[in-house]
């Protein structure tokens, strides 16, 4: 058995080596949190980063509810290839932007049941405190269809998201603290975490 490849991306990268291990290593897509906190780069980090990744790898700007045009100048000037919004952005934001966009949202009963509304190219769904390392009970997107893409995040890592892939069978997952050793992104965490995926998608073990 096997079904439809995962996209993988990897969020919170702050440096081009660890950029360019995440592209090397299979990543499709990589994060750059704009939003404050440990993982904020600097509009002239992301740039640099956005500048040195390959082609075909996307470039994920993450925000929490920033107002729009410091968003859409953020995106033109690091090259940014679509936005994720953590806050509590509306459907009429998304819709306004002007930019490629990922909503991300917790994974709760009445989150889900507004998804619908939000006009963007995929749904995140999350912990409801980001980037934290935690899950949520994937149960609660059993029987659920949900009209854009879904990308599975919250506390992913190489030892969980074997099953969560198999339970959920999302469009792609996103994982940031469970590629971490000691609050920094490790590569071989990253490859283990790339190679379960795939793994997973084609039955190799699971
Ligand atoms: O990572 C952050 O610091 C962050 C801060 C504010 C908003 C969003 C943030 N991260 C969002 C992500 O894309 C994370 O990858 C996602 O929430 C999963 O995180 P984790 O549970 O640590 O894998």
């Amino acid at each position: 058995m096997s079904f439809p490849a995962v996209r993988i991306k990897i969020c919170g990268l702050q440096d081009i080596p660890t950029a360019l291990a995440a592209a090397r290593a299979g990543a499709d897509a990589i994060g750059l949190v704009f939003a404050p906190g440990r993982r904020q780069v600097t509009p002239q980090q992301a740039r640099a980063i956005c500048q040195a990744l390959p082609p075909l790898v996307s470039r994920v700007g993450v925000f929490v509810n920033t107002p729009m045009e410091e968003v859409r100048q953020l995106a033109h000037y690091c090259g940014l290839d679509l936005v994720q919004l953590h806050g509590q952005e509306s459907p009429e934001y998304c819709q306004q932007l002007g930019l490629r966009c990922i909503k991300a949202i917790p994974g709760d009963r009445s989150s889900l049941e507004r998804a619908a509304d939000y006009p963007v190219s995929a749904l995140l769904v999350d912990h409801v405190q980001p980037g934290s390392g935690q899950t949520f009970d994937w149960q609660i997107l059993m029987g659920v269809s949900l009209k854009q893409p879904l990308i599975l995040a919250g506390g992913l890592h190489p030892g969980n998201v074997g099953r969560a892939v198999a339970m959920v069978r999302p469009y792609a997952v996103d994982v940031s603290s469970g590629v971490e050793f000691r609050g920094k992104k490790d590569e071989t965490l990253i490859k283990a975490f790339i190679q379960r995926v795939r793994e997973v998608c084609y039955c190799v073990a699971g």
